[in-house]
């Protein structure tokens, strides 16, 4: 029994793209000024060509003028009971300047041509950096192997608490988001009881295989999966343009030998590869891979293909957020020139050691 939920846990890309507009270059205009130093809140600031340094506890961080004018925080340019924008960030001059620059309780003023007044935080400017968030991770893990992670001896969730105490739920979370791994015990062998310990995490996610499903080795789709052969390590639905974030198994009913669960730490691996192949690392980052399904069963005709790196990185950050490894339904490797594809198969062989 399984089920496949959406990914909500997994926090969102944060406002990328605008931040790296905020580059590092050494400023041309060189009229920097000092425009405030206040005891208060210890910042001083400095006018560069296309952009404010500002000097707030840490080091130096930079914004761009017309990231800045596009974060204005007044009401005619964001909605805050919304969070959402007001402002058309095409109307914006991409020559803006602002006139005046003053820090005053806290805050960074900046007064625009034409009069319009834009008020920021100092810690929300240092929260939103990208300075900050090039150092920081936006989901941390612990990495484990087989040693580490009964090292680590993780309690389980209890199922009659799980359903109704939200702090069992919340350390299941924590558990869940550190290691990738969680489990709920004594959930009772029904679709029914998986189904509502599932929802206790998140909404369902329809998929090809419907919300939740039931499969034994009967081979009644065609695939691997329903059948009685070992299947070594990989994700599932690797041919979903997104592929699932969290899947859900539970084993309804065993008899006789075999069927036991391989669980690998993909991170971990990953990780390892990083730092003994930087290069094929690289490779495992950049070039996109064909996933597909094809099934023509009775019931089910289907044919899926999702395209994307084995290892998906955060670039501002290097952090690894998405692995898509199966190399059961990788499909046939045409989306890069012969010579990365070599170092290809190679790096995914190194992955798999
Ligand atoms: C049976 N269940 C629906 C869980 C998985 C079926 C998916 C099989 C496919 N090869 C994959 O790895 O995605
Ligand atoms: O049953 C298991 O332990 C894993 C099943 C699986 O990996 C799959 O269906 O793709």
């Amino acid at each position: 029994m399984s089920v496949m939920l959406n990914r909500i846990l997994r926090p969102a890309l944060k406002q990328a793209q605008l931040l790296s507009a905020v580059k590092n270059k050494q400023p041309l205009w060189r009229h920097e000024t000092l425009v405030s130093a206040s005891s208060a809140c210890d910042a001083t600031i400095r006018s560069l060509e296309d952009c404010l340094e500002v000097n707030y506890g840490g080091a130096p961080m930079r914004f761009n003028y017309v990231w800045l004018r596009d974060h204005c925080r007044s009401d005619a340019s964001y909605n805050s009971s919304t969070n959402q924008r007001n402002l058309d960030t095409a109307s914006i001059d991409l020559s803006i300047r602002p006139d005046n620059t003053t820090v005053q309780d806290g805050h960074l003023v900046l007064i625009w041509p034409g009069g319009h007044v834009s008020k920021y935080s100092l810690s929300w400017l240092a929260e939103n950096s990208y300075e900050k968030n090039k150092q920081s991770t936006i989901q941390p893990r612990i990495l484990w192997n087989s040693d580490t992670y009964k090292k680590a001896n993780i309690p389980s969730a209890k199922w009659e608490s799980f359903m109704s105490c939200d702090d069992e739920v919340k350390n299941f979370l924590q558990n869940y988001l550190l290691y990738g791994i969680a489990f709920v015990d004594d959930v009772p062998a029904t679709v029914e009881a998986t189904e509502a310990v599932t929802q206790r995490v998140s909404l369902i996610r329809e998929t090809t295989y419907g919300r939740m499903w039931c499969f034994t080795s009967d081979f009644s789709r065609g695939d691997s999966a329903y059948s009685q052969l070992g299947l070594d390590r990989h994700t599932d639905t690797s041919y979903f343009q997104e592929p699932c974030g969290i899947q859900v198994f539970h084993c309804l009913k065993h008899e006789g030998t075999g069927g036991r669960t391989l669980l690998v730490d993909g991170f971990y691996a990953a990780e390892k590869v990083r730092q003994q192949s930087p290069e094929n690392f690289e490779l495992l980052a950049k070039v996109p891979i064909r996933h597909e399904y094809i099934e023509k069963s009775e019931n089910h005709h289907n044919h899926m293909t999702g395209i994307g790196p084995v290892l998906n990185v955060y670039p501002w950050n290097d952090e690894m957020y998405l692995i898509r490894y199966n190399n059961y339904d990788r499909s046939v490797i045409n989306t890069s020139a012969p010579r990365p594809c070599s170092t290809m198969v190679r790096g995914t062989s190194r992955a798999d050691k």
